[in-house]
């Protein structure tokens, strides 16, 4: 049967069968068990005599390894470092003390785990079980990254794509160089406002990388203008290929959800009126009004026509996407094989613009792409040089000077001009010859926005600065809210209490929990209230626009401050001032979340909605129409593909949405095992992330020790990217 491997074999393994796999480690799923159940079993019929499989303990150990591969996949990693498992004990009950669990110490055997032998000696039973069979490629082994096959080839394929753009730069010669020029000269005056002060633009820099290089990267986290430069750099882009050729070209704009693709139809709009208002007549006017047509952001899925069950793309390396010009933003969001499939669909003489903040979670899927794409520590290390010898290439950085003679004045240590090439500089490149260079990349690093409290928040959480961050939160506001509000008990008080405007841009609740672990009734209530708005609402699309003021935000979705918990509690809260609130049931006012795509419908993962009765006293699902801002879409529910309550949301769920107050909610009790960190645990990613959705002001639920863990650890995917990239 296949699966099955002999019962001698399968008992060399340690186990029998799946169940009793199961019954010995935690955590560990059937899909794993059968994952390394397969990959044994498809050598050992083309070679059962192979001496491998009568060395019990090698086999055991590789049996385990295997099990770790499949474990680390679904959790994310690309690939499994064996540094993460040898010497370790995993998958042990008795380390893991998940809130939430319905496991008992008292009333259950514990699962006693496997331990695993050093880096060395699993590196040699790999090694030796890679040698069966070798044109079985299943499984690749890369010492010290273990892979399944197909991650193995999605990796190589995105590593062999990004290395080639390294050589790539579009206007290495004339006259292309001669058309940037002209923009440089003619546009930017225009499009980029000199600055007082001698900082490098870096937007502008980003605007000149986007034109220079054939595929670029912007990360920024919320607010420093990403959006602001794309909409520059697709002006500039169009103005070269109009002295170019008089050819009509085209632009496509793409992000993972449907909602990041919408907001970032209104994002660039935006910036076009704003545009067009100081410059009615000019060139500029006459872009934009080129451009506006093609401004129709759609999700990545549709844009390569991927159906229903993500499979088979439309469009891929035989049939590609028929554009000049893709944009893709929210690209944190995207997974390894997803970027795979969208690469494979660009046709090669094609410009590729990527946005996002490498700082955020990585996509729920497997990779930490943009993380590795982009080598920010080196960024970083180079800005407070002022020496950028070490990411962008001596040619790039000649380009970079010639269009932006303030680059070079402002590189301190990087005092070159494109005619005058210091020793220092030149020995710096000579250095760094064999290095890949990340000439794609910019940073921008400034906040645009007002709240400087949540950009210094977000800025302590990313420096791993618990004490500073500590001292911020205690600075604002010492629990006073909570305890206030343990003196006016009435909801009616509470009411008043809220719709009085924001006084403090952060709030901090540090001893918001019960003994049971659950939420204080009282900050409840005050959560609840603020949802009090949505069922107050005049008409649908006020509701709607309540929508978008709050959110609380949770780091889980199972256990006691889990959202499925948290929403059950916050709907009993309103039910006491509305009574139509019917737990389980549809009714008016009920916020919902998609949690599938619908092509046919344009219903997309996480687009939020409300139910609303209309004339007739029948409710609807009704959608902001993306088209029509203000206005909404209303669905039947027979209609409606999958949705949930949402008044609480995950935080990994909010990416690439934001609200003017977000209430931040961390478990109190930390998960202690460092080895089974992931990203829906506790990580100084999943924070910035929650702390960046708050526009207006932000509330932080939380104990200092689950603050000070999650700023400590950071949600790493093991992945062999980075290394490819520069080898
Ligand atoms: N150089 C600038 N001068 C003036 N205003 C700017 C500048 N850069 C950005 N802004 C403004 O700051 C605000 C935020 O910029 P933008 O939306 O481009 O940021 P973003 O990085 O795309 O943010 P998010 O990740 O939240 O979408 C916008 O209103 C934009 O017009």
């Amino acid at each position: 049967m296949l699966f099955s491997l002999p019962p001698s074999i399968a008992k060399q393994t340690g186990y029998s069968s799946c169940s009793d796999c199961l019954l010995a480690l935690h955590d560990i799923q059937s899909i794993d068990y059968y994952f390394a159940n397969n990959a044994i079993i498809q050598r050992f019929e083309l070679d059962a005599e192979n001496d491998f499989f009568n060395d019990q303990k090698s086999l055991g150990q590789l049996f385990h390894v295997l099990l770790a591969l499949s474990y680390f996949q679904r959790q994310g990693h690309s690939c499994l470092n064996i540094a993460a498992i040898a010497e370790k004990t995993c998958w042990s009950e008795a380390d893991v003390t998940q809130y939430g669990s319905s496991f008992s110490k008292q009333n259950a055997k514990l699962k006693a785990g496997f331990v695993f032998v050093s880096a060395a000696k699993l590196s040699d039973v790999i090694q030796r079980f890679d040698n069966i069979c070798p044109s079985r490629n299943d499984i690749q082994w890369d010492e010290p990254n273990l892979y399944s096959g197909r991650y193995a080839n999605y990796e190589n394929e995105v590593a062999d794509f990004f290395r080639q753009q390294q050589t790539q730069l579009l206007v290495d010669f004339e006259p292309a160089f001669a058309s940037l020029q002209q923009c440089a000269d003619e546009l930017w005056p225009t499009l980029f406002p000199a600055k007082n002060g001698q900082d490098i633009d870096w937007q502008q820099v980003s605007a000149a990388n986007g034109l220079i290089a054939q595929t670029s990267i912007i990360s920024g986290g919320a607010g420093t203008g990403k959006t602001y430069t794309v909409a520059r750099l697709l002006l500039s882009w169009l103005y070269t290929q109009k002295k170019d050729s008089s050819t009509q070209v085209k632009l496509m704009l793409a992000a993972p959800t449907g909602k990041a693709a919408q907001r970032l139809n209104e994002s660039i709009l935006a910036e076009f009126t704003q545009l067009l208002n100081s410059n009615k007549e000019n060139q500029v006017a006459t872009l934009i009004t080129d451009l506006m047509p093609m401004i129709q952001a759609k999700t990545i899925h549709r844009l390569l026509g991927i159906g229903m069950y993500g499979i088979d793309p439309k469009y891929n390396h035989k049939k590609q996407l028929d554009c000049d010009f893709l944009v893709i933003d929210e690209v944190s969001m995207i997974d390894l094989a997803m970027m795979a499939k969208l690469l494979r669909a660009l046709p090669k003489t094609a410009k590729l613009v990527l946005i996002g903040d490498a700082n955020q979670l990585p996509s729920v899927e497997s990779g930490g792409l943009l993380k590795d794409l982009v080598n920010q520590a080196d960024w970083q290390y180079a800005a407070i040089l002022g020496d950028y010898s070490g990411v962008y290439s001596q040619s790039h950085r000649q380009l970079l000077n010639k269009l932006l003679p303030g680059f070079a004045t402002n590189n301190s240590q990087n005092k070159m001009n494109a005619n005058d090439h210091s020793e220092l500089e030149v020995n710096s490149e000579a250095n760094n010859e064999s290095l890949f260079h990340y000439n794609h990349v910019t940073f921008l690093q400034k906040s645009m926005r007002s709240q400087n409290e949540i950009t210094q928040l977000a800025h302590n959480i990313l420096l791993g600065q618990s004490a500073q961050f500590a001292g911020l939160l205690t600075s604002a506001k010492i629990n006073s809210e909570t305890s206030n509000l343990e003196n006016k008990k009435t909801t009616q008080q509470l009411s008043l209490l809220i719709t009085e405007p924001e006084t403090s841009v952060i709030t901090w609740h540090e001893d918001a929990y019960t003994q049971a672990g659950t939420l204080k009734t009282i900050l409840l209530e005050q959560i609840a209230q603020r949802y009090a708005c949505i069922f107050e609402s005049r008409d649908v699309d006020q509701a709607i626009q309540q929508l978008k003021q709050y959110r609380l935000l949770s780091a889980t979705k199972k256990g006691r401050l889990g959202t499925e918990f948290l929403n059950t509690q916050i709907e009993q809260q309103l039910r006491k001032r509305f009574s139509h609130i019917d737990a389980g049931q549809m009714y008016h006012g009920m916020p919902i979340m998609i949690v599938q795509n619908d092509y046919r419908l344009h219903l997309f993962n996480g687009d939020i909605g409300v139910v609303w009765s209309n004339d007739d006293g029948q409710l609807r699902a009704c959608f902001p129409d993306p088209d029509i801002p203000g206005t909404h879409l209303a669905f039947s529910f027979i209609s409606l593909p999958a949705f949930e309550l949402v008044y609480a949301m995950t935080i990994h769920k909010t990416q690439g949405s934001e609200f003017e107050h977000v209430d931040i909610l961390l478990p109190n009790i930390v998960v202690n095992n460092a080895m089974f960190y992931t990203s829906q645990h506790l990580s100084r990613e999943l924070l910035y992330t929650g702390v960046t959705r708050a526009k207006q002001s932000i509330g932080i639920i939380a104990s200092l020790p689950a603050l000070n863990d999650c700023i400590e650890k950071t949600s790493t995917r093991f992945s062999g990217l980075k290394r490819k990239l520069t080898s």
